[in-house]
């Protein structure tokens, strides 16, 4: 079926569909490399034509945006969100067109609406979807696209459009996830700037951990024999206090881990369904297991270094010929009784 270049199913659509892209930047180039292989044809809008013509293959029409944007249905933006506002002159020409923002931001939730949200407002005739965002440049280039960056998130409020870009990202050898309506792009646009996502939460347990750990064996190990016998094991806090903490940090944080799963059986247990929804504190435990079970390995992996560099310290040595002299003694006076 060929849904792309017109309504209809049936083989006699052969006719390669003209895509445009509007832009000539980094992801311009590399979306139309991969729309060239897929058997598209491309014009591209520019502001210079005449000098974006070099950086892209013969085949390619690079002319004026105006030009490229009567060529084809499907546009997509390949330009910054601040400059969205070149479009409000060519309103005209964009109605009912479908336009692909592609946009992404500096920074998590940067304007109060999203770029899609805000290109749907500024255009109000034209269908806009959101998508691609997630795709960098270079991986767009890759014949062979590694799996994690072959998924494109869609939303749009058109299902149509939806339908179509979908279809368009398939043929592109992308994978579509259908995201509902424009109201998501939020999400989709956050995805790429959010930087390690969902290590928070374990990242503050295990902060929280350590130091309710630390400050245990500091008033069990420090404290208590400095006020009881007046011994000053001060000497201790940097190493030992700390070979204390980590393992005990290390194997908190694992036994989180199993804890989560345990609970959300007993959980399934009590309901006696698994279709009934945990609760959200559970939920966002469960998927956190990835993050503690990592941080908790870390620590082991330190506690591990700790203890084979503890044996090079003055105070260990000392101690350890100590013990050693103690129990020569010990057996000595054993045999002479
Ligand atoms: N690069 C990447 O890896 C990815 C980029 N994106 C998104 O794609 C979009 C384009 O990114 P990218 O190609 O990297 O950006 P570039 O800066 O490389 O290109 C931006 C293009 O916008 C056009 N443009 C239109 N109006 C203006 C203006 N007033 N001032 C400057 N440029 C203007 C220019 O084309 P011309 O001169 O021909 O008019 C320029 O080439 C952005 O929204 C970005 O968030 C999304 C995913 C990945
Ligand atoms: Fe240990």
């Amino acid at each position: 079926s060929c849904k792309i270049c017109c309504d209809y199913s049936g083989p006699s659509c052969l006719a390669p569909t003209t895509v445009a892209v509007l832009g000539s930047g980094d992801f311009s180039k590399s979306i139309t490399i991969r729309l060239l292989r897929c058997g598209f044809k491309v014009v591209i809008g520019s502001r210079r034509p005449k000098l974006a013509s070099h950086f892209f293959p013969h085949v390619v029409d690079v002319s004026h945006y105006e030009d490229a944007i009567k060529k084809s249905n499907i546009l997509f933006l390949a330009i910054h969100r601040e400059h969205y506002s070149v479009l409000w002159d060519l309103k005209h020409l964009l109605a009912g067109k479908v336009l692909v923002d592609v946009s992404n931001n500096r920074r998590v939730n940067q304007y109060p609406e999203s770029n899609a949200e805000y290109l749907a407002s500024l255009l109000p005739d034209s269908v806009v979807v959101k998508g691609f965002n997630i795709i960098s440049a270079w991986a767009m280039q890759q014949i062979y696209p590694k799996d994690a960056s072959t998924q494109v998130f869609i939303c749009s409020d058109s299902i149509k459009a939806r339908q179509l870009i979908m279809e368009l990202a398939r043929q592109l050898n992308f994978q579509p996830v259908d995201m509902g309506p424009l109201s998501l792009s939020r999400y989709i646009e956050n995805i790429p700037v959010q930087l390690f996502p969902g290590w928070k939460g374990p990242v503050l347990a295990a902060v929280a951990l350590s130091i309710f750990f630390f400050g245990y064996s500091f008033v069990r190990d420090i404290i208590h024999p400095y006020v009881k016998h007046k011994q000053s094991d001060f000497y201790k806090i940097p190493i030992e206090i700390v070979n204390h903490t980590l393992p005990t940090v290390a194997i908190t944080l694992l036994a989180l881990v199993y804890l989560a799963g345990q609970l959300a059986a007993a959980h399934q247990l009590y309901y006696g369904t698994k279709y009934k929804q945990f609760p959200h504190w559970l939920e966002s435990w469960l998927q956190s297991r990835k993050q503690l079970g990592l941080i908790s390995f870390f620590l082991a992996a330190v506690h591990i270094l700790y203890s084979l560099s503890l044996p090079l310290r003055k105070s260990e040595r000392y101690l350890l010929l100590n013990t050693a002299y103690q129990q020569v003694t010990l057996v000595v006076v054993f045999y002479c009784w």
